[in-house]
């Protein structure tokens, strides 16, 4: 089928006076331009399923882009001659201030649609009261190409809804996501203008307006990316509607000049290419990214002057002349690579004053009309020239970049495109994760790591995805049946953009030269009017009343301190402009101003010293934050960096695996380590209970028998004693061995006397021995019962050669032995003594007792005295 026929609009020149559009009524115009176009015009080329397609299905523009099946650049990308060039041109030798371009030095182009341009909308961009430069979301809108067969979506594009048909639900991404979606704009149909107009068009008047601004097309491959980015020569996209919009723009800004650059660059196997560089087979339009965040840039990089639409097509025609595109699956011409249009925008005040020539009057030349310079070239080509700010007006700097991602896709057939392949979804794999931590931590509020580093695209989107810039997306999506997967995955990608926060700021160069200008002007002023007030100050102050003076001394005051203050700026001033030369210069001293007090130059002297001190601070902990980065040289290579930076990555989310782990299980390492101390001490402390418990028995024991010790002693003591009683009384009647005579009571007192007084022993040694032995045996006994202390004091352990015995002590003095003639033996039973006399009759009792009383039975016959 052959492609749309579209009908190219009527030129401007013949175009009415635009009317200023309201969002509604340009958003009706367009759902119902569409429908009239895919009413009668239906599409007839839907590649979205794969299929191959042959080249005379293609349109003409497509047709004319170079097709590089196997990506040989050398041939594919030879640029017509008169480009040749462009290609050559020293951007850096331009002078700026010969390539500016404002509302009267811009030329006409045929296809100028500046008529278009919506002057109210810039007008209030130009008093800051648009909404572009405040949008602090991403605008994120779907574009649905003709579906070939039936189409799986319903498109709304006055509810911006599109639904997915609840038979195809299986087919989804998460067949659990809702099939219908809402974003900020919904487009359908052929026409590239709608999209621009509603999806793109405020970026580009915000990035004129000084804010950098992102325009990218997101989707499968073959869903209409470039379509939509650069379409056709039928249906201009994106970038070439935008850049007519930028002349416009200029044309109708009749207050500002401008500077613009454009740079046109690829990754393509996860290198970047510059596309505009001559050719090389050096590598040299290898394009490497420096710095990060918001100092990033991107060198070499080859940065063209343009002054004119004309000149804006030619840079885009070469640059697309050098991409890589092949024929896949599912495309015939698929990029093969991520693709960023830049313009850097620099604007400044007209200076009004200066009565500026035209270029007709010999006045500026433009590079893109044989303007250019063609010296010697190196290859290696960096940035364009750079506006100034200039007599006291600040310049603007703001990027637009339009950037046509590679689709996705599946393996395909073709080893070389399954690796191309392999990288672009990589790549778009760590932007989904990007954009996914990005609108997390926004939602959320929280700072986590956001892993830009890890594809070119996502490092070179930082700067713009970390919020400085207004970003527009446009989804692509397949309507057909067999691409629900891919379009619901586009579509949660969309979404998740959605919660991106943005915080674009302008960016505004100062002219410091001119600020210093006027103050030094405004100083100098002062200090003359302060010099002739001092000087008729002696003779006014004598007029003056009292009050007066207060007043007058006041206003010199007052002239002082603005003078000093303007000083200060000065130095100000000049410290940012060396900062911003070169941040590693140190500022001019400061000069010391002679009209100053000694008090005003103790304050400064103490703020320097002050200063001295926070910055020497910050030198140590600068120096120790250095000390702690882990050792890398200088001149590591990136590949080199960004491993480094990989491995400190994973270890900081290893890190915090752990630290969330000690945080759920924070109370379990104290358990654990209670119930171990507790295992191993409670075995000891029950050893000892036991231990204890034994040794208190172990004391009972010993108490209760040395009490049953006692007892016995006392009771043998009192034994010993009715023995010792019984024998004197026994010796005394007579009975003992020697029954022969009767003793008369006298004569054992008598003897006892006698032996007394001459100090023998009441029982000679040898026959006391054994009464000895068992008094000791007894002492023995209670010394292992009881304590020695108890057995030392016993009176049966006493010398008992110088001591009276027991029994001495025992014995009744002479006068009781009268009594001893009643005392009945029958007392005595009780110690197992019987009444019956004789050494026959004794008592049988227990063994050891009744052995100890025969012993003393005997010795106390034998010591009877003949
Ligand atoms: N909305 C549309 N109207 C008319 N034709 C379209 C539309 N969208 C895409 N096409 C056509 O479909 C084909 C593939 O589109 P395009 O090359 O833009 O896809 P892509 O998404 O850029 O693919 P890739 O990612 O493989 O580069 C082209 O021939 C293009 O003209």
């Amino acid at each position: 089928m052959a492609p749309v026929p579209f009908t190219p609009k009527r030129p401007s020149s013949s175009m009415p006076a635009p009317t200023p559009l309201t969002a509604r009524r340009f958003k009706a115009m367009i759902s119902s331009e569409s429908k009239i176009r895919s009413t009668k015009t239906p599409l007839s080329i839907v590649p979205g399923t794969p299929m191959k397609l042959s080249p005379s299905n293609s349109s003409s523009s497509i047709q004319s882009r170079p097709r590089t099946p196997n990506t040989p650049r050398s041939k594919s990308r030879g640029p017509p001659d008169d480009d040749a060039l462009i290609s050559e041109m020293d951007v850096t030798r331009v002078d700026p201030e010969e390539v500016l371009v404002d509302y009267q030095t811009i030329e006409n182009d045929p296809a100028d649609m500046s008529a278009e341009i919506d002057e109210a909308w810039i007008r209030q961009s130009l008093i800051g009261e648009s909404s572009h430069g405040k949008e602090d979301k991403v605008m994120v809108s779907v574009r649905v190409r003709n579906a070939e067969g039936s189409s799986a979506w319903t498109a709304d594009p006055s509810s911006n809804t599109l639904k997915l048909d609840p038979s195809c639900s299986k087919h989804a991404a998460n067949p659990s996501t809702s099939g219908s979606f809402t974003f900020d704009a919904i487009h359908t149909g052929t026409p590239n203008k709608p999209i621009y107009h509603i999806s793109a068009r405020s970026h580009v008047y915000a990035a004129m307006d000084g804010y950098n601004a992102v325009v990218f097309a997101y989707g499968q491959t073959a869903s209409g990316k470039t379509f939509t980015l650069s379409g056709t020569n039928e249906e201009p996209g994106i970038i070439p509607r935008a850049m007519r919009d930028v002349f416009g723009y200029i044309k109708k800004t009749s207050e500002r000049e401008y500077l613009l650059r454009c740079s046109y660059l690829e990754i393509y196997n996860e290198t970047i290419v510059d596309l505009l560089a001559p050719p090389s087979t050096t590598g040299s339009n290898v394009v490497q990214i420096q710095g990060t965040g918001p100092t990033l840039h991107l060198s070499p990089l080859r940065e063209e002057v343009v002054t004119s639409l004309k000149a804006v097509k030619e840079v885009l025609k070469r640059g697309e002349g050098n991409r890589r595109t092949a024929c896949t699956d599912w495309n015939e011409r698929s990029s093969r690579s991520h693709s960023v249009f830049r313009v850097v925008i620099e604007s400044r005040e007209r200076d009004q004053d200066a009565g500026r020539q035209t270029p007709g009057a010999g006045g500026r030349q433009t590079p893109g009309l044989g303007g250019r310079q063609t010296p010697g070239l190196n290859g290696r080509q960096t940035s364009g020239p750079k506006l100034q700010a200039r007599g006291g007006r600040s310049v603007q700097s703001s990027v637009l970049s339009l950037i046509d991602l590679a689709g996705s896709e599946k393996a395909t057939s073709d080893k070389e495109r399954t690796r191309e392949g392999k990288y672009i979804n990589t790549s778009l794999l760590t932007l989904g994760t990007v954009i996914g931590t990005l609108s997390e931590n926004a939602v959320k509020g929280k700072a986590d790591h956001v892993p830009f580093r890890n594809s070119k695209l996502t490092r070179l989107l930082q700067p713009s995805l970390s919020g400085n810039a207004r970003i527009s997306v446009i989804c692509t999506i397949n309507p057909d049946v067999n691409a629900v997967a891919e379009s619901t995955s586009t579509l949660l990608f969309a979404k998740r953009v959605k919660g991106v926060q943005l915080h674009a700021q302008k960016k505004e160069i100062v002219d410091t030269d001119a600020l210093i200008e006027r103050y030094q002007k405004e100083i100098e002023e002062l200090k003359r009017r302060l010099a002739e007030r001092e000087a008729e100050a002696p003779v006014r102050n004598r007029r003056l009343s009292a009050r007066e003076q207060i007043d007058e001394s006041k206003a010199m005051r007052d002239l002082n301190s603005r003078i000093q203050q303007l000083t200060k700026l000065i130095l100000t001033s000049q410290n940012v402009e060396e900062n911003a030369g070169d941040a590693s210069r140190p500022a001019s001293p400061v000069k010391i101003d002679f009209d100053m007090s000694p008090y005003q130059l103790q304050q400064e002297l103490l703020n320097a010293r002050l200063q001295l001190e926070s910055q020497a601070s910050q030198i140590l902990s600068l120096e120790a934050a250095l000390l702690d980065r882990s050792p890398l040289s200088p001149s590591a290579t990136e590949s080199e960096k960004d491993k480094l930076i990989t491995e400190q990555a994973k270890t900081i989310r290893e890190l915090e695996i752990v630290v969330k782990g000690y945080e759920d299980n924070l109370g379990e390492p104290l358990r654990q380590v209670k119930e171990d101390v507790e295992k191993e001490w409670s075995d000891k402390v029950r050893q000892e209970k036991k231990k204890k418990e034994e040794s208190e028995r172990w004391a009972e024991e010993l108490v209760k028998q040395l009490e049953k010790e006692k007892k016995t002693r006392t009771k043998l003591e009192e034994e010993r004693r009715a023995l010792a009683a019984f024998v004197s009384k026994f010796d005394s009647l007579g009975l003992g061995g020697f029954a022969t005579s009767i003793p008369t009571p006298a004569r054992p007192t008598s003897a006892l006397s006698e032996r007394k007084v001459n100090r023998l022993p009441i029982f000679p040694p040898s026959r006391a021995l054994p009464v000895m032995q068992e008094e000791d045996e007894m002492a023995l006994v209670e010394a292992q019962l009881a304590d020695t202390e108890l057995v030392d004091a016993s009176p049966l352990r006493g010398d008992y050669r110088g001591q009276p015995s027991l029994l001495e002590q025992a014995m009744p003095g002479e006068e009781d032995w009268s009594m001893l003639n009643e005392v009945s033996f029958e007392a005595e039973v009780d110690v197992g003594v019987s009444t019956e006399v004789g050494p026959a009759v004794m008592p049988s009792k227990g063994a050891k007792g009744e052995q100890g009383k025969s012993r003393l039975q005997n010795a106390g016959k034998e010591n009877l005295p003949c």
